[in-house]
């Protein structure tokens, strides 16, 4: 067979970033280049016929994910100058046979999608059967923030068909040679290039790597150390983002400028005037964890100061957050400490013990629970609900990443409100 192609996944909603990011995933190596669903969504098959003018040497995928009316679909993607049309495997029969019978008659081909294909193995052989030419095991991007792997998909059809399989779902250099080691014909890349700041090189990279396959042996990190490692990166403003603008404090300042903490909540709720639990939880808390206290409103007292602080340090805490005050402060800004605190009040109260370590509470309007993951730098504190961390560590990092190549598009000389077509997607009434 050929050598393997790299399809890059142009999922974006304006023709002409992508335009100007396909022009520099050509000249990194892209082979195929595919109109992704929400560009076709957003500038439907103008987007098609203007990728087939500027790239004639490109073959030209649209992304049509056909769910029915397969044939009008298809026709509509080849009159505009696709190559190859995707129609979504899940769908019925009649789907893609009208689909295939369309592609025939336009001379174009079918790839069908195995995304959110139950069984997928029985679905390729079934696919094959109705005459399409590829098929891709597909982990959407959706699934793939949930830790759906792709080529754990790739790998339970390859062996099924005997027409060339495309694999696609978050793939980067990290995971290409794996997917060409598993017998993937073609290696769909969206996100690991579109949003990359060098999207010339990163292509080359992932070209490069493709070269060299390697055989996969399943994620290197647990999902725990992924999500340290991913909020260690990101900013407290992106996972807010990736939360759809919610999880964040009210009030939070940030004791020691320049201080990040990120770890695991251990909650403790206290009254005003009482430092006992806040100070018992340090013993509680392991090296890596946020001590997140609700001091019931007290402002007028602080439940903590430097010495718990030092004792906290010592235990390797990562982070202390009190809806409350804090005392001490030119002694811990000295030691440049992760604090945040709602104010500061030099009066301490008494260690009369009242309250609970562990407990559900509130802390800057928002609840926390124990193992609710923390993420606090200098714009606050936000609280991930541990139920759904990986997911949001995941989706953060997609949002730090299309901040990357923003960031790039507003250094070669655009506005804001340029790069992000403000007009264009302001609500309509
Ligand atoms: O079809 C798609 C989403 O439905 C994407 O094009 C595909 O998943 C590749 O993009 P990424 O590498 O970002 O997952």
């Amino acid at each position: 067979m050929n050598r393997p192609v790299l399809q890059v996944a142009l999922d974006l909603v304006e023709l002409d970033r992508a335009l100007t990011i396909a022009g520099e995933a050509v000249n990194g190596g892209a082979d195929w280049l595919e109109v992704g669903t929400p560009l076709i969504k957003s500038e439907g098959m103008r987007a098609v016929r203007m990728l087939k003018s500027a790239f004639p040497d490109q073959k030209i995928i649209a992304d049509m994910k056909t769910a029915d009316t397969g044939a009008i679909e298809v026709e509509m993607a080849a009159k505009s100058g696709a190559d190859i049309v995707c129609v979504l495997g899940a769908s019925d029969d009649s789907v893609i046979a009208e689909s295939v019978r369309a592609a025939r008659k336009y001379g174009v081909r079918i790839m069908a999608d195995l995304i959110s294909v139950h069984n997928p193995a029985e679905r390729a052989e079934e696919l094959e059967r109705l005459g399409v030419d590829y098929i891709c095991a597909h982990t959407g991007i959706d699934q793939q923030m949930t830790g759906t792997d792709s080529l754990d998909l790739l790998m339970k059809v390859i062996n099924k068909v005997s027409i060339p399989v495309a694999a696609a779902g978050g793939i980067s250099e990290k995971t290409a040679p794996g997917a060409i080691a598993s017998g993937a014909f073609i290696v769909i890349v969206g996100g690991s290039i579109i949003r990359s700041s060098d999207v010339s090189g990163s292509t080359r990279r992932i070209r490069e790597a493709m070269n060299q396959p390697v055989p996969y042996t399943g994620p290197e990190k647990t999902r725990e150390e992924e999500i340290l490692e991913i909020l260690n990166m990101v900013s407290s403003s992106n996972v807010s983002d990736a939360m759809h603008r919610k999880g964040s404090m009210v009030g939070m300042i940030s004791v020691c400028s320049g201080t990040k903490a990120v770890g695991k909540a251990i909650t403790v709720q206290t009254f005003a005037g009482d430092w006992a639990k806040p100070v018992e939880a340090i013993d509680r808390a392991g090296a890596g964890d946020v001590i997140v206290i609700n001091n019931d409103q007290g402002t007028f007292v602080a439940p903590w100061g430097e010495l718990a602080t030092i004792s906290c340090q010592n235990r390797g805490v990562a982070g202390i957050i009190i809806d409350g005050a804090v005392r001490d402060v030119d002694d811990i800004k000295k030691m440049h400490f992760p604090i945040w605190a709602k104010t500061f009040q030099p009066n301490a109260g008494e260690p009369k013990g009242f309250g609970e370590i562990g407990s559900e509470i509130s802390c800057g309007g928002q609840s926390v629970s124990p193992g609710d993951w923390i993420i606090a730098d200098e714009s606050g504190v936000v609280v991930i609900p541990r139920t759904r961390a990986y997911e949001i560590a995941r989706r953060a990092r997609e949002v730090y990443n299309t901040e990357l190549r923003i960031r790039e598009e507003l250094r070669r000389g655009k506005t804001l409100s340029q790069v992000m077509n403000l007009l264009r997607w302001e609500k309509k009434q």
